[in-house]
């Protein structure tokens, strides 16, 4: 059976496969689960237009639709024929394809995956656009590219930002690079990107005197110079703060970490890098040991893979699956990282499925969980220790709002204060929201630092 409908499926064309990849995110499925499986179908050349096609659409998908259900006159309830109809809208507006291969391509993508209901339908939608694009894609350029639910909640959270996030939020990513330290300095890594002709940029991620790269020429991961023997990976400039938030605490003892929320170890990774770095600015500061925790047993392998590329000292660091509104320590921590599950609307660049993925009940299911999180963690927190909290999320709801409800329970919880620079990392009363206003900025992440008054 399998077989067949492998079969089946290599028969159709490319833009079908891409329709019945985008049926299956809005169906729940993750980009991250489908992308490769569906490049591994197409050919060599569409290889490249499949990944455009599918990326795309994703990023533009609400604004599509609301030209689709703009020029449609009955409900379409069909996932298939909707997402063959963004993908058809998409290319008209955005790519370089001949219109009559848009159309009629896309037209046959329906026919052949059953939906041929649809065919009169996107035919002549797609028509209707193809006569003026001009007036359709000033149309959508105004728009955003969020669902109803998300555009409001940024909006009473971010009022004055609102705008040019709508606008950010719609663009890809740019990627940054973190330079381990251990085996040389950003600088150093900088010139053997000059020497191998890189395009690249080094900025600043915030923090006095730490800088980033930020790559500016398209190039594989794994071809990186020296990538598989672990001087680099690739991490949001936001993301690279936790490390140097803590390292500026200027800690002068031997610190037991707790990494509550740790898998794939991104953060975990840093932490270590910085430890072992010979250049490290904190001079007394060193690790004594590390529980890395995860309920999920699958991302936590991937810690210990990623540690092991980055040639990192695991000695000191225990893997724990547990889940961490319970687990409970014989010794409480120096540190803590709470990289808490968050709603992610702050990478929707990098994940644009999150956009058709979370819902409104999301965001109140995901706060509860943090907020146990928080509380269970704060009990393995040893007195005068430190508790970072992260998201990578834009919503109130999980950041500054949850905190606040946390220190109006817990009085010995103390805010600390510390120092980001960056005109989109905004301080806020308690920590620091970073938003992705402009392309090049950083991810959306929130900070927000704790001590416990012994
Ligand atoms: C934002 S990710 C962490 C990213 C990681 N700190 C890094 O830098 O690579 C959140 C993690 O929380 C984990 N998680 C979700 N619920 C959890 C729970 N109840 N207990 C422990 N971990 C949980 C997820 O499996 C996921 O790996």
């Amino acid at each position: 059976m399998r077989h067949i409908m492998t079969q089946l499926h290599s028969q159709l064309n490319t833009r079908a496969k891409v329709v019945a990849t985008l049926e299956r995110i809005q169906q729940g499925e993750s980009l991250v689960s489908l992308l490769d499986p569906l490049l591994n179908q197409v050919s060599e050349k569409d290889k490249g237009f499949a990944h455009e096609l599918l990326l795309g659409t994703l990023r533009q998908w609400w604004a599509l639709a609301r030209i689709g259900e703009s020029l449609i006159e009955h409900e379409v309830t069909d996932k298939g024929v909707w997402a063959a109809l963004n993908i058809g809208l998409y290319q008209l507006l955005y790519m370089d394809t001949p219109d009559y291969a848009a159309i009629g391509e896309t037209v046959e993508a329906v026919k052949q995956l059953d939906k041929g209901y649809g065919a009169g339908l996107i035919n002549a939608i797609l028509r209707k656009v193809q006569k003026n694009p001009a007036k359709f894609a000033k149309k959508i350029e105004k728009n955003h590219s969020l669902p109803n639910w998300l555009a409001k909640q940024l909006k009473q959270d971010w009022g004055e930002y609102y705008a040019e996030l709508g606008q950010a939020l719609r663009q890809p990513a740019p990627i940054f690079l973190r330079v381990n330290r251990k085996f040389c300095s950003v600088e150093d890594y900088a010139d053997i990107l000059t020497q191998q002709g890189i395009g690249f940029a080094l900025v600043s991620i915030g923090i006095e005197k730490v800088q980033t790269i930020q790559l500016t020429d398209a190039i594989r991961i794994t071809d990186l110079p020296k990538f598989a023997e672990g001087w680099v990976s690739v991490q949001d400039k936001h993301a690279q703060l936790s490390a140097h938030i803590l390292a500026s605490l200027a800690l002068d003892k031997s610190l037991t970490v707790l990494d509550a929320c740790t898998a794939p170890g991104g953060k975990l990774a840093h932490l270590l890098e910085l430890d072992e770095s010979k250049t490290f600015h904190v001079k007394h500061q060193n690790i004594a040991h590390v529980i890395a925790l995860d309920s999920d047993e699958k991302r936590l392998q991937r810690v210990s893979q990623n540690l092991e590329r980055l040639q990192l000292n695991q000695e000191n660091v225990q893997l724990v699956c547990e889940d961490a509104t319970t687990f409970q320590a014989d010794t409480q921590f120096d540190v803590i990282v709470l990289d808490a599950p968050c709603t992610a609307t702050g990478v929707i660049r990098r994940h644009p499925d999150i956009a058709l993925l979370r819902t409104e009940e999301d965001v109140g299911q995901t706060a509860a969980l943090q907020a146990n999180i928080l509380a269970n963690c704060w009990h393995n927190l040893a007195d005068n220790g430190y508790l970072l909290y992260i998201t990578c999320s834009m919503l109130k709801a999980e950041n500054e709002d949850q905190l606040q409800a946390f220190l109006a329970t817990h009085k010995e919880a103390q805010i600390v204060d510390f120092s980001l620079n960056l005109p989109n990392q905004i301080k806020r009363d308690i920590g620091y929201q970073c938003l992705p206003l402009h392309q090049n900025d950083g991810d959306g992440f929130y900070y927000a630092l704790l001590q416990k008054r012994g």
